[in-house]
């Protein structure tokens, strides 16, 4: 079920759009949806391609929140399609979250529709479709927990839906299991007594028990420990290799550029770049003007190319780096390029003109 994005603009200040689920062509403009207070000059309609809107000179409304006069989503057109894993950049305030927002109908576009399998959510039974399709997990989930016991917490969807009580306790055994989670151990503890990284992964174990095909994420891993950073990103990882969507707002590019099929970038509410992470990254200096880095080591591939070593490729990962610096170490990139600044290549120093030297004994 591709989740489809039309022209989605949204205003926190907007009066809700009355009527749900118009067609397309009766969809009104940005500038038909004014936010509370605003002028016709601050609502002019955004530039009508979405993706080149942000590099256009086009007017567009006012983005952030000043006096009430807030579109915090611009005209954003694309389609999360199934069994992705897409990554959403974007600097403080680009709407990044409102956007996730969207997808399982928790809030509704000022303008635009979003369209599950070809239905707009706008309805309130498609919404609720959607939402028991799409799990979120938003930022500091952990802080969401309620219940006395860790098993009453992650029961609560599945009670919720109505399942019978063998259901519900076959849901949290497995969506515990899924996280690592010891069932015996934990189910009669208060989630409360436990570590912050495992109170995450109880509120991970609550979504994934209302079994979604589409996990959104709002920055997963914020505030934990490397280690526990490292575990969280394996297992969303995992469960994207066991066939869900993921939908992954982060701040780290290197967890973008390792995860994703695609990245999605944000610009002031605007849809500033979308494709995988090697399209958007090879846009290294455009990312620099709003605020983004790229990943440590296409920034290093980057450094090298400024000092004269080029490698072949547009880098963006550290796997893809270091078999480039290895082959070009080895001589197998063609001319040999010093490494060491002695002169000497370090291929022609270490291979004695070809050959590789034996190991020390
Ligand atoms: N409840 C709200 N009421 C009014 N304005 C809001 C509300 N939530 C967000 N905004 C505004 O909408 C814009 C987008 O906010 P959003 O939280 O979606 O950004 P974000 O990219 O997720 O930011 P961050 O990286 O800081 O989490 C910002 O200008 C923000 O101030």
């Amino acid at each position: 079920m591709p989740i489809a994005f039309e022209q989605v603009s949204y205003s926190y200040s907007a009066p809700a759009k009355k009527k749900r689920g118009k067609k397309a062509a009766e969809i009104p403009a940005v500038g038909d949806a004014p936010a509370l207070g605003q002028t016709d000059a601050d609502i002019a309609p955004c530039a009508a391609d979405a993706t080149n809107a942000a590099a256009s000179n086009a007017p567009r409304p006012l983005w952030g929140n000043p006096e009430g006069k807030t579109w915090a989503l611009c005209n954003i057109t694309f389609t999360l399609e199934d069994g992705e894993f897409l990554g959403i950049a974007g600097h403080t305030g680009s709407g990044k979250s409102t956007l996730i927002q969207h997808m399982n109908g928790l809030i509704h576009p000022t303008s635009g529709r979003v369209l599950v399998d070809g239905v707009d959510i706008a309805d309130k039974k498609a919404a609720a479709a959607a939402r028991s399709n799409v799990g979120v997990v938003f930022q500091y989930p952990e802080h969401q927990l309620f219940a006395a016991t860790v098993y009453d917490d992650v029961a609560f969807g599945p009670r919720n839906m109505g399942l019978g009580s063998d259901e519900v306790d076959a849901r949290v055994r497995e969506s515990l299991a899924q996280v690592s989670l010891d069932f015996d151990d934990i189910c009669d503890k208060s989630p409360f007594e436990l570590s912050g990284g495992q109170q995450r992964r109880v509120a991970f174990a609550g979504v994934l028990a209302m079994r979604p095909t589409k996990l959104i994420l709002d920055e997963p891993v914020a505030g934990l420990d490397p280690a526990a950073r490292n575990d969280f990103l394996k297992l969303i990882s995992e469960l994207h290799e066991g066939g869900l969507t993921v939908v992954m707002v982060s701040h780290t590019m290197d967890d973008l550029a390792r995860y994703c099929d695609r990245i999605l970038v944000l610009k002031e509410g605007l849809l500033f770049a979308l494709g995988t992470p090697e399209e958007v990254f090879s846009r290294a200096s455009e990312l620099r003007e709003i605020g983004l880095g790229v990943p440590s080591a296409q920034k290093l591939a980057n450094d090298l190319k400024d000092a004269g070593i080029g490698l072949n490729g547009r880098l963006y990962d550290t796997a893809s780096l270091a078999d480039a610096l290895a082959a070009l170490y080895r001589g197998a990139e063609g001319k040999p390029v010093s490494l060491d600044g002695e002169g000497e290549t370090r291929t022609a120093a270490r291979t004695g003109g070809g050959k590789e030297e034996p190991c020390p004994k």
